[in-house]
């Protein structure tokens, strides 16, 4: 089977078609965009595949509760939200009986969603001796690297020297020359950053952010 082609498009229509018109956040559409996005990191090579299998458990893990027998109070975020504190459903400050519920696990790819929309503004807005290892580093830096240990920041630095170019990140985006995947990204990052405020306030509505 061919292997399946990134398309940075595909992610902005998967982010877009995650809002509804009351700005809830469709799952299906938000795990959707996730698994676009290891497509495009499978394409970098092996170095980074304990990142993408990280990535791929969780997606499968909400997959699960999505098609399962209480799959419709997956729908939305909010709605998993709602339906999880509801029912007792989430280890609230130390793993116990739950280690893995929807809200926790959501909550890992959204402090990704964090690091993504800080290294692609970066992307965006970066010229050409910029270095795509710098801008990664230090959107992980500014975001995801104060929930890791030191052993997964150590082994993240190191996937990150193995980065290609900037050149290649935007032809691997698919998305025309660099100016049209500037324009691209300058679509997606507002859609990227409002799923990721909606989600984030949330989250800190229902005291959710420091899920152990
Ligand atoms: C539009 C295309 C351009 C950019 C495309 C980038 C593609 C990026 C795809 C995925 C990004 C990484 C997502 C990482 C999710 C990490 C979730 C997490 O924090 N997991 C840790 C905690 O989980 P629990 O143990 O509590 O269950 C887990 O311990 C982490 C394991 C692996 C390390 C994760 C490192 C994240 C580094 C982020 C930078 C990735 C750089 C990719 C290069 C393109």
């Amino acid at each position: 089977m061919a292997a399946e082609t990134f398309r940075l498009q595909k992610v902005l229509e998967t982010f877009r078609s995650s809002l509804s018109e009351n700005k809830e956040v469709y799952v299906k559409y938000y795990i959707a965009g996730w698994q676009e996005l290891v497509t495009f990191m499978n394409s970098l090579g092996s170095v980074f595949s304990f990142i993408s299998k990280d990535v791929v458990s969780k997606i499968q893990i909400i997959e699960n509760f999505l098609s399962g027998e209480n799959g419709s109070h997956y729908a939305t975020i909010q709605s998993m939200v709602t339906y999880e504190l509801e029912n007792d459903l989430v280890d609230l400050t130390k793993r116990g009986s739950h280690p893995e519920s929807g809200c926790r696990t959501l909550l890992r790819l959204h402090r990704a969603l964090h690091w993504l929309e800080l290294f692609l503004e970066r992307l965006r807005t970066s010229t050409e001796d910029s270095k795509t290892s710098v801008m990664c580093s230090d959107a992980y830096n500014e975001s995801l690297a104060q929930h890791h240990p030191w052993l997964i920041r150590k082994a993240v630095g190191m996937a990150f020297c193995a980065l290609p170019g900037r050149d290649t990140f935007f032809e691997v985006m698919n998305a025309g020359d660099h100016t049209q995947v500037v324009a691209l990204l300058g679509e997606s990052l507002p859609l990227i950053a409002e799923v990721y405020q909606i989600t984030e306030d949330l989250y800190a509505n229902n005291n959710l952010l420091e899920l152990p």
